[in-house]
């Protein structure tokens, strides 16, 4: 079955001031959608990063995919990183920690794998789970992830979820994600203010939300003495804490000392930084995500590698719409090793979904595991088209949260570490 057309719409959603350890959230938010087409009638969907960099480099290897074989996926990766010829992506935010020239490939190469696994199941009559092992959960678990956030962006009305800036503003926000999705952990994303408030967040929670395991990630935002500090206040109270540092090297001083596993989606983002990483012991629970560790058989391979070395695995999320929720199930259900609720900004951008409804739901906090061929997800045309037209007039091409905030906040820096 031969691919035949490759069609890349870049879209734009509505996405609320969500502060974290390099600004704030600017009111659209880019992601990039990909149709393949084959001549056998068959299409497939991906989503990826909409950031103008990655949208040219994506563009960039079309012309090489055309006429190749959708089980061809071995040759579809080699052909990616021969277009890409060593090129280095960057994230203008720098949330996604040290990206590489062959974890590039890997960011661009996923939506297309995604896109011909969403087909190869369509052909077969099987859901994409199957293609990746079979489903070993019928419901994936996804966790609240709680921001820091405005009331609205400025100059807008206020939005839905209102202001959270405080311990009780972020109990609220707990309170309404949990009733609306009914999510069984939670996480908060902080980094925004000095560490004490953000302890002070973390109690709040445990005493509202006395049994849901919790998290806290800083974004790198504090120095290793400082998460130690955290680390001590906070035993016994989060199931774990996620990049308080920067650098390999930084995780292990603090997680040689602390009473709870360390997380990253920042110091291990390739292949190439595990070496490094299992040698010093600086990472305990891994955050896989299928959009940059190279689409969902390589995330899978990735479960085998963390499995080996007593790693846990927990899933890692950005802003995303439905063809990503459906792919991030698909792979998680057929992960055996992934012990964690996977993390999720899906509650955010919800209101603007690409899908057609009916597919996707959240049920007690778990999305139900698609059993209809392929990803199960089809795009409804007219979201599409608007989305599209989004992302024309918004006048964004890049996400940029430190950008944004300094336009409120001129003397506004980003610093890693910041405590
Ligand atoms: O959207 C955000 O602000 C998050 O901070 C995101 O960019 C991170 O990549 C992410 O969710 C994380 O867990 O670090
Ligand atoms: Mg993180």
């Amino acid at each position: 079955m031969k691919i035949t057309e490759i069609v890349l719409t870049p879209i734009a959603f509505r996405d609320p001031p969500l502060l974290n350890a390099a600004g704030v959230h600017e009111p659209w938010a880019l992601r990039t959608i990909v149709e393949v087409h084959t001549d056998e009638g068959i299409s497939g969907l991906g989503e990826t990063y909409g950031d103008l960099g990655h949208l040219e480099r994506s563009r960039s290897v079309v012309d090489s995919l055309i006429g190749l074989d959708v089980f061809a996926l071995n040759e579809m990766h080699a052909r990616v990183s021969a277009v890409l010829g060593g090129k280095t992506g960057l994230d203008k935010h720098g949330l996604t920690g040290n990206i590489t020239a062959e974890s590039t490939v890997d960011r661009v190469y996923s939506p297309f794998e995604v896109a011909c696994l969403d087909i190869q199941g369509k052909a077969l009559g099987r859901p994409v789970h199957d293609l990746l092992g079979g489903a070993v959960r019928s419901a994936v678990p996804y966790s609240a992830y709680l921001f820091y956030k405005w009331d609205g962006h400025p100059g807008a009305e206020p939005d839905e979820w209102g202001e959270a800036i405080d311990p009780a503003g972020i109990v609220a926000q707990a309170q309404k994600m949990i009733s609306e999705y009914g999510f069984g952990s939670i996480k908060l994303k902080g980094g925004v203010f000095p560490p004490e408030q953000e302890i002070e967040a973390i109690r709040a929670l445990r005493e509202a939300f006395p049994d849901h395991p919790l998290r806290l990630d800083p974004n790198a935002a504090w120095s290793p003495a400082t998460s130690l500090k955290v680390a001590a206040e906070l035993d016994g109270v989060l199931e774990y804490l996620e990049d308080p540092t920067p650098e390999i090297s930084g995780m292990a001083e603090v997680a040689a000392k602390a009473p709870m596993p360390l997380a990253t989606n920042m110091c291990v983002v390739a292949f190439e930084h595990l070496k490094p990483s299992v040698e010093q012991d600086a990472v305990q629970v891994l955050l896989s995500d299928h959009h940059y560790w190279g689409g969902l058989q390589r995330s899978r391979q990735l479960g085998m590698i963390c499995q080996t070395f007593g790693i846990g695995l927990s899933m890692h999320s950005n802003s995303h719409l439905g063809i990503s929720l459906a792919a991030m199930t698909h792979l998680a259900a057929a992960t055996p090793n992934l012990s964690y609720a996977c993390d999720t900004h899906y509650p955010w951008n919800a209101a603007d979904e690409v899908v057609e409804p009916g597919v996707l739901s959240f049920v007690d906090g778990s999305v139900p595991v698609p059993t209809t061929p392929g990803l199960g997800v089809s795009l409804d045309r007219d979201a599409l088209a608007r989305l599209a037209e989004n992302y024309v007039r918004c006048g964004i091409t890049s996400r940029d949260d430190t950008g944004y905030m300094q336009k409120f906040d001129p003397s506004y820096e980003r610093k890693r570490p910041r405590w």
